[in-house]
């Protein structure tokens, strides 16, 4: 039987999996917490262990090993490193328990689009172009740069902005379905418009830079594409700034697209969205993009994520 059903895997490439799955027992040694064993909200341990699905844990494997260009000892590093942030940042709790200030959950969403296929069916919206930034949201992000981590008075490290955008990642994971080829990775949208560079402060800076390493260090193969729509023409420079500063992946640079305009119905589904991403068609049953958020009550959390939450008491339920 196939390792994964998500792709279809070279006699050399399922072999380098198979290598990797045998290799669980050593990598669960090297982590920091051993009772952290999980990834996505799933459990990442041996066949017959409580909880681990063996076709999700397989598909999530296959991500890391591909990012590392099928480099054996690189996957099994990657994945303690990743172990080993999540449980540290505790990225369950941003996720599914953490509330955030209202404005600073207008600056992303959640949607999905149940007809769409090519890895365009759950997509996520962030809109950093005219909110107005809080301080409140940054503070201390240099302090723990210089500290490594952080602890907030509430025992989450790092701080709301950081946690608010990785909860709003994983809660987007946990509509994906590793095993489906149409629907193994999400795409994301960056509406910047109106957006000035006189916006872009030092601490949003600072966060921005934070965010695309943990993505890029801990997120792999989960982006199908990337749109930053509404670009002003004066600010396309910006796009090979980042390029420049070399923390983003050839291959994820491969997955970018700017464009100078906001109509995103060929990609996404002109009855999908709302005019201002259809090219002005009015559409009743969307009037803004906010009316297809997918909410944070609606989202099922995987087993292993609840199991894991309520053993720390953060959710109901008997702790298992
Ligand atoms: C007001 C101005 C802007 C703000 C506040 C801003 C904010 C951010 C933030 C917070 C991220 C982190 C990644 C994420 O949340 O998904 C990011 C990533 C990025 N932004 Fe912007 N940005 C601005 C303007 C621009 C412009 C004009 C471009 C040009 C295309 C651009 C291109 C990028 C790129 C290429 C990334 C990396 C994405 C990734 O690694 O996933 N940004 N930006």
């Amino acid at each position: 039987m196939a390792l994964v059903s998500s792709t279809e895997l070279t006699a050399d490439q399922s072999e380098k999996l198979q290598l990797l799955i045998d290799a669980l027992p050593t990598i669960l040694t090297e982590l920091d917490k051993p009772t952290y064993d999980e990834i996505f909200g799933h459990r990442i341990g041996i066949e017959g262990t409580p909880y681990v699905e063996v076709a999700i844990r397989n598909e999530i494997l296959l991500k890391f090993l591909v990012a590392s260009e099928y480099d054996l000892a690189l996957a099994k590093e990657k994945l303690v490193l990743t172990m080993n942030w999540r449980g540290k940042f505790n990225v369950l709790s941003a996720a599914y328990v953490e509330d955030f200030d209202a404005e600073l959950e207008k600056m992303g969403i959640v949607t999905e689009f149940p007809g769409n296929k090519d890895n365009f069916r759950v997509v996520t919206w962030n809109f950093y172009n005219n909110v107005k930034l809080t301080k409140s949201w940054f503070v201390g992000f240099k302090a723990e740069e210089a500290a490594g981590t952080q602890q907030e008075p509430n025992g989450s490290p790092g701080l709301q902005f950081l946690r608010w955008r990785i909860g709003l990642m994983e809660r987007s994971l946990a509509l994906l379905e590793f095993s489906d080829s149409d629907n193994t990775k999400m795409a994301q949208v960056h509406d910047y418009k109106g957006a000035s560079i006189f916006r872009i402060d030092s601490d949003m800076k600072a966060a921005t830079k934070e965010i695309i390493k943990l993505f890029s260090d801990h997120y792999p193969e989960l982006l199908s594409k990337k749109f930053f729509i509404n670009v002003p023409l004066i600010m396309g420079w910006v796009f090979g700034f980042f390029r420049a500063m070399g923390i983003i992946s050839a291959s994820t640079l491969k997955r970018f697209e700017v464009m100078h305009h906001g109509d995103v119905s060929g990609l996404f589904g002109e009855d999908n969205l709302p005019a201002v991403y259809n090219g002005g068609l009015e559409n009743r049953k969307v009037p803004d993009i906010f009316s297809k958020t997918v909410k944070k009550e609606a989202i099922a959390l995987p087993t292993y994520a609840k199991v894991l939450l309520q053993q720390q008491g953060k959710i109901e339920g008997a702790a298992v």
